[in-house]
């Protein structure tokens, strides 16, 4: 009986798109200078526009680069549904993260995302009643993916914030065993190095460190998502481009440039990083080839230490 569930919820898995590949912005999210910071959409599809401009693949909505979890609920739906209108004009992936919130309105975003044009949810687990068993953590994820089962879904693995650490290949197969629409991970620093024991052609695994760019490429990773592709797209892309012709001396020079620009950009370390990216990302619209848009500074009541 056991076996015949398991092969029908094998059958039944959506196969993974092949167009997961090159690098994706994680992108800010813009707030006014007022007192409650409201939130500002009119700046999204000039910024979409930018970035397709720059040989970006897609985009990461309302994840830890764009402040999800100190959104409104209301306001973690205004903006996705500006951006999903802005990539689909543009013609970008959009990966939307939904966590980071109570259960019934992470259900609540599933059930909002399942009616966007976007390519996948991308879905970071419990942060309170944080799992302690693999059953725990595969069962969340199953029961956001079937609020939104029109999309492929990504866990979002970040076990800095989470501590949740896990063996990858244990998670990946009770995953696909339950979840038809489970396709991966967005995987940040530290977990590279197993993460790659899991990857596969019908599997999508999105490394998370621009710093290692060049390396992870050499391992086999061939997307990315990055909060310096917003400052950095044609850089991000010339390391990229020089991995799959095998130009190993540019990855490398292109690569050690890109980590002494991000050094040059991070002042006190992780609890200044969304704020220093932000004045990064703010400075480089300035600039001659920048297209002069603001997304302010980070929310006052957001904590960031990553
Ligand atoms: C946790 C985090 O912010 N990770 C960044 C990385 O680009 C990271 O900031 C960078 O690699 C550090 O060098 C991206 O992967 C973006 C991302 O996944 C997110 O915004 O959630």
């Amino acid at each position: 009986m056991m076996q015949s569930l398991f092969r029908a919820s094998v059958s039944a898995k959506k196969p993974v798109p092949s167009d997961f590949k090159g690098i994706f912005a994680s992108v800010f999210t813009s707030f006014q200078s007022d007192e409650n910071q409201t939130l500002q959409l009119s700046y999204i599809e000039e910024y979409a526009v930018w970035l397709k401009e720059r040989h970006i693949k897609g985009v990461l909505v309302n994840s830890t680069t764009g402040e999800g979890p100190v959104l409104g609920l209301i306001e973690r739906k205004l903006n996705a549904e500006a951006w999903s209108r802005a990539c689909k004009k543009c013609s970008l992936l959009m990966m939307l993260q939904i966590g980071g919130a109570p259960l019934p309105d992470v259900l609540d975003l599933a059930r909002h995302a399942n009616d966007l044009h976007i390519h996948a949810v991308v879905c970071i687990g419990e942060l309170f009643y944080v799992p302690t068993k693999m059953e725990q953590l595969v069962g969340y994820c199953k029961i956001v993916a079937e609020k939104c089962a029109n999309h492929f879904f990504l866990y979002y693995h970040l076990p800095e914030l989470t501590k949740v650490k896990f063996n990858p290949e244990e998670f990946f197969s009770r995953a696909e065993m339950v979840i038809p629409t489970f396709a991966g991970l967005v995987c940040t620093q530290t977990e590279l190095m197993t993460a790659i024991k899991c990857l596969t052609e019908d599997r999508i695994i999105l490394m998370g460190d621009s710093k290692m760019l060049a390396s992870g490429m050499l391992m086999g990773f061939d997307a990315a998502i990055m909060t310096v592709a917003n400052m950095e797209p044609i850089l991000m892309k010339e390391i990229y481009d020089a991995m799959l012709r095998k130009d190993l001396k540019t990855a490398k020079t292109k690569q050690h440039y890109l980590n002494q620009l991000i050094r040059n950009h991070v002042t006190k370390g992780k609890s200044s990083w969304i704020s220093d990216m932000k004045k990064w990302f703010n400075e480089r619209m300035r600039s001659s080839d920048g297209c002069g848009i603001y997304v302010g500074t980070p929310r006052k009541f957001g904590v960031y230490e990553l």
